[in-house]
């Protein structure tokens, strides 16, 4: 297993964030996590990444614990979040070759992932004028260029217009022979990227299961439809 976790829990003051969260994902799985806003899922996903420490339980990512934080750990993750922060004044290509120098990775590397994500048209434009899909694209490659074991990708289409979005889709599919933690609030999206996705409501794992197999335990024709008679339980 890629990430065990066992038993988590996490509280804010009286507020259970996460309550008794056990679950694990294969390499190779592409696994989404899928809740209403403030089920938990942002806390889950950081205490797996070693961001944040857990009040109590257990997680192995990659085989070893994620906390205390582990640099030698980080490092073989790749982490895309809400709020990826770009090398201001710099265009896409000088940024991204940045982020791989900060890992040791060549800028020869660099433009290559550059060219994996869609962006070689946009490699001389700076960061700052790169539209919603064009960012996002970017905050993909930075997670990407020292080629890590596991991917975390937050809502990486949250921003962007119904076009762009779809378009992103295609990189997102390119990304599956990977593990990949991905969190969204797109059903759609995630009934045609995920192996398999986890529905968390109030710090609890609802459902681990396949799109299909959601669809067949709620006898719904569409995720979108089983999430939201799982959900609403
Ligand atoms: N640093 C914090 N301090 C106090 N409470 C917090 C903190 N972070 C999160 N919470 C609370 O913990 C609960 C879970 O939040 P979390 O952000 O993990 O949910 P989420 O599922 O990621 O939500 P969203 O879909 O809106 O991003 C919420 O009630 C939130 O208000």
């Amino acid at each position: 297993m890629i990430i065990e976790v066992e038993g988590l829990r996490k509280r804010y003051g009286p507020r259970k964030a996460v309550d008794g969260v056990t679950l694990s994902v294969r390499e190779g799985e592409f696994f989404g996590v899928l809740g209403p806003n403030g089920a938990g899922k942002s806390t889950l996903v950081e205490i797996i990444e070693g961001l944040r420490p857990a009040d109590s339980g257990t997680v192995r990512v990659l085989g070893r614990p994620s906390w205390p934080r582990d640099l030698d750990l980080l490092a073989r993750l790749g982490i895309q979040t809400q709020s990826s922060a770009f090398f201001t004044r710099h265009t896409a290509r000088e940024h991204l070759r940045r982020v791989a120098a900060l890992h040791r990775v060549s800028s020869v590397k660099a433009d290559g992932v550059l060219t994996l994500v869609g962006l070689d048209d946009s490699a001389d434009t700076r960061v700052e004028k790169l539209s919603g899909g064009q960012r996002q694209r970017l905050a993909i490659a930075s997670a990407l260029t020292h080629d890590p074991e596991l991917l975390f990708l937050d809502e990486p289409t949250a921003a962007l217009d119904p076009l762009a979005r779809k378009q992103l889709w295609g990189l997102l599919k390119s990304l599956s022979d990977r593990t990949v933690i991905y969190t969204t609030h797109h059903l759609d999206e995630a009934e045609t990227l995920c192996d398999r996705v986890a529905i968390i409501q109030r710090g609890q794992i609802v459902a681990v299961d396949t799109p299909v197999g959601l669809r067949e335990r709620t006898g719904t024709a569409t995720l979108e439809d089983a999430y939201l008679a799982l959900v609403a339980a």
